[in-house]
């Protein structure tokens, strides 16, 4: 039987997993569909409360496991807070599923060493994510002077291999938001690795060809990438295309078309240092469409539609899977997941709005019609 969260599709299928037999029948026109290991989220916003209720499937439906961001009101900065929204994610998850929300600490100035050993002993710590105070969403408690304050807990980490996450972005206001990625890769992360060639770094949600080079030129299994799908089906103009379109606003902001040509290519090159995480990351609606919107595009739903169009159209369907599910485990030291899924050729719509009890999330492309529906074996 297969599984299609709520969303229908009429298709005649033919079940078959090899690229080359697929570029076959879609020269013929057939219906076809992809079978794939169950990818992971590298980047996923989870939130709390009833918005957490109201996302939780749809990670859940598509992806194994997912390492869940910190940045909560107030954040998840110590292991026990982490164990305790670890069970609340648990607990929120539908009965038959078996997805595994991988924690992260939310690094501060003040995060001491022991901390992170009690991360790494805890078996459910996977990361320790780095925010510049005031570079995004709830990022006020992180760090102002991560060379000034952060040494002993980044040697702490080296020490029990456990990987930095980082929003890779300047908060200097003097910067130009575009540039933001950029130079911070000058002044932070290439000093950073420069004092520290053994920590496990993972730039999130690159978004410029300065990063792309910047991570390919850096020691594979060291230093890797996540890239979101907006980042590579959207440019810059997406935010002001007819008016402002305050649902494609994310940070790191939309950059113009070369940086998505160049991460397109970076990650259907087939490199292993680029892997998936969608920062699918929910608000309320009405925390988008006012004076002064969050940042944030909820994407859970339309994530994995969005990169098999990628890599279809960039001629790369077999590259897809490692990208999806082998070059994350591998770079954490994880399993690959065992079960599959399947991505059928067939369009689809994606709901115009998803009530809850708060209000109502605006999916990424919103009412579109997208081929390549995601179903369970
Ligand atoms: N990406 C975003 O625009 N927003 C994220 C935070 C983040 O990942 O920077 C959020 O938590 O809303
Ligand atoms: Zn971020
Ligand atoms: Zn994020």
């Amino acid at each position: 039987m297969i599984k299609t969260l709520a969303l229908p599709y009429k298709a005649s299928i033919l079940p078959f997993a090899n690229v080359r037999v697929f570029n076959q029948l879609k020269a013929k026109g057939a219906k076809m569909e992809l079978s794939i290991t169950q990818p992971d989220d590298w980047h996923l916003h989870l939130r709390d409360g009833d918005l957490l209720e109201a996302v939780i499937s749809h990670s859940a439906f598509h992806f194994g496991r997912g390492i869940v961001m910190p940045n909560l009101k107030p954040p998840i900065k110590t292991t026990a807070a982490a164990v305790a929204y670890r069970e609340s994610i648990l607990k929120a998850l539908p009965a038959d599923s078996d997805f595994i929300p991988l924690m992260t600490l939310y690094l501060t100035d003040t995060t001491t060493p022991e901390e992170i050993k009690l991360a790494r002993e805890s078996g459910v710590v996977y990361g320790v994510k780095l925010y510049p105070a005031g570079a995004t969403t709830n990022s006020q408690d992180g760090v102002t002077d991560l060379f000034g304050k952060c040494l002993p807990v980044l040697e702490e980490m080296v020490k029990h291999n456990m990987p930095l996450l980082v929003h890779g972005e300047v908060t200097d206001p003097e910067v130009d938001i575009f540039d933001r990625e950029r130079v911070f890769i000058d002044t932070v992360l290439r000093p950073l690795i420069q004092k520290f060639p053994q920590l496990k770094v993972v730039m999130e949600h690159v978004t410029t060809a300065d990063a792309v080079r910047f991570v390919e030129s850096c020691s594979e299994g060291f230093v890797a990438a996540t890239v979101t799908p907006q980042h590579l089906v959207l440019n810059r103009n997406f935010l002001f295309q007819g008016g402002l379109q305050p649902h494609n606003y994310c940070l790191p902001v939309l950059k113009r078309e070369t940086h998505r040509q160049a991460i397109v290519s970076a990650v259907t090159s087939g490199s292993k240092r680029f892997f998936l995480g969608t920062d699918s990351a929910p608000h309320e609606r009405r925390k988008k469409e006012c004076s002064c919107g969050c940042a944030g595009i909820y994407n859970a739903l339309v994530a994995l539609s969005l990169y098999a169009k990628v890599f279809e159209e960039a001629g790369a369907l077999d590259k897809l899977e490692a990208f999806t599910s082998f070059n994350g485990p591998d770079f954490y030291g994880l399993p690959r997941n065992t079960s599959k899924i399947k991505l059928i050729k067939s369009r689809w719509k994606v709901p115009e709005s998803l009530p809850y009890a708060s209000g109502e999330i605006i999916p990424m492309f919103t009412g579109e019609t997208l081929e390549w529906l995601p179903s369970s074996v």
